[in-house]
């Protein structure tokens, strides 16, 4: 039986804006209050999936959430009409009708933690949506997150969807955005890497000073326990804080890793030897040898890995047996690391390729090719089990452009986000969504 990791891209939302809401993330901060266009922000992420589909890789597509979020306005305290409640909290809080219209779901990298079937004491593909407790606009997210994957991966005889984490700073979770998994291909045993930034229950570790540390040790320990893990094949290692307090707010924006492959900054980890012993000693159990690929500061640094996303790439293992790393366009735009790569790919290890999309709505809010997917690796048979309704293809392709050219408009400033009629417009979009993608009951929409 063969298993095929398949990328689920979240499909951006018709409320994609720039409110500014994500302190630590440099571009949300330097974009702030910009307008945006949802239309081709949504049709930027839609032919990265194609493409990429197109290519052989397997790939699927997560809905976006339904905005804006009128529950959390309602227990925040706004009532009445719908109109009333837009209106208040637009007079009252604009950071919070911000909070409530963001559509931060398109980064899927942050809607859950997955471990595949064989990695699970129970031999199921575990899932755990993450709390995104850190950021108001975030911690929403949750909710649908569960729903929409209960609905693709409704099959309990190979699918478990966890309840987010306790929604409490201990426990402060950002999903697979802090998580990798290793081995020598996706079918075989594997080590999963999880990156914490922060020890709540020991004060004495080290922590940023500027800017917060979205995942703790405490969080990603309770999912290697909810999904299952082994304990000799788990291992946890410590972002590097002074990275974090220069805007590294995932891991995923320093390091990315696939197959045996570990793509990483040197600064990525507080202690880079002490994360490699562990991962070497880990894969050596699964009969697998790390295969880093070490960038140094005086090759690429970190201010550049930053602004380009070098690290926020997608590697995946093509039919050759070769990878391939999928950047933003700002990768080459960029001096330092547009040579780095040249070098890369001309170097004879196992990254021989680059394939370069413009995702420039979704990187000015500090979205790249990664924080864009999920990746859940299926066997043949977990893959049939799932609805395939989200699976890319051509004909999904056409249908969601065609969905997304009749629903979305083409700018959003932030004072739009006070017209009620926005909210109308995004409802029948969604509606019309259900049925596109074969989900009804997808959204709570009562
Ligand atoms: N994995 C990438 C996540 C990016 C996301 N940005 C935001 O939420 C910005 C939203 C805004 O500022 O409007 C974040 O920081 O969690």
């Amino acid at each position: 039986m063969t298993t095929r990791e398949f990328n689920f891209d979240g499909l951006v939302g018709p409320s994609h804006n720039y409110a500014g809401l994500s302190f630590g993330n440099v571009a949300s901060f330097n974009n702030v209050k910009s307008a945006s266009n949802p239309r081709q922000a949504a049709l930027q992420g839609l032919a990265k999936m194609r493409a990429l589909a197109e290519r052989g890789f397997a790939q699927g597509v997560l809905p976006p959430q339904a905005r804006p979020n009128f529950r959390l306005l309602r227990s925040l305290g706004f009532t009445g009409s719908d109109a009333d409640v837009l209106a208040r909290a637009c007079k009252e809080s604009p950071v919070i009708l911000a909070s409530a219209y963001s559509a931060s779901s398109m980064w899927t990298a942050n809607a859950a933690t997955v471990s595949p079937s064989r990695d699970t004491l129970d031999g199921r593909v575990h899932f755990t949506p993450a709390n995104l407790n850190n950021k108001l606009h975030r911690s929403h997210e949750h909710v649908q997150s569960g729903r929409a994957l209960r609905a693709i991966f409704r099959d309990e005889r190979h699918f478990a969807v966890h309840d987010a984490l306790p929604a409490t700073p201990a426990f402060g979770d950002e999903g697979a955005a802090n998580h990798t998994r290793l081995a020598r291909e996706h079918g075989a045993d594997a080590v999963e890497l999880f990156v914490y930034g922060r020890v709540e229950f020991d004060p004495a570790a080290p922590a940023p000073k500027r800017y917060p540390a979205r995942q703790t040790l405490e969080a990603s320990e309770a999912i290697a326990r909810l999904h299952g893990l082994q304990e000799a094949r788990t291992v946890f290692v410590q972002q590097n804080p002074e990275v974090i307090d220069q805007g590294v707010f995932h891991n995923d924006v320093i390091a990315v890793g696939n197959a045996d492959v570990l793509f990483y900054h040197e600064l990525a980890f507080a202690d880079e030897q002490g994360a490699l012993f562990s991962i070497r000693q880990a894969l050596d159990g699964v009969g697998a040898e790390l295969r880093p690929i070490r960038v140094d500061a005086g090759q690429v640094s970190l201010a550049d890995a930053v602004q380009s996303y070098l690290f926020n790439s997608q590697l995946l293992t093509k039919a050759d047996g070769k990878m391939a790393l999928v950047i933003p366009r700002e990768c080459e735009e960029n001096a330092a690391v547009a040579a780095y790569l040249q070098g890369l790919v001309a170097g004879g290890g196992p990254v021989d390729e680059l394939i370069h999309f413009d995702l420039r709505q979704s990187m000015r809010n500090g979205g790249g090719p990664a924080c864009l997917r999920l990746r859940v690796a299926l066997t043949d048979e977990e893959a049939a089990a799932m609805h395939g309704g989200v699976v890319m293809t051509d004909e999904l392709y056409r249908t969601l452009v065609a969905w997304v050219e009749k629903h979305y408009r083409d700018r959003l400033a932030p004072q739009d986000l006070a017209d009620p009629a926005l909210a109308i417009e995004i409802a029948a979009a969604l509606e019309e969504l259900e049925r596109l993608l074969g989900l009804p009951g997808l959204y709570d929409l009562a």
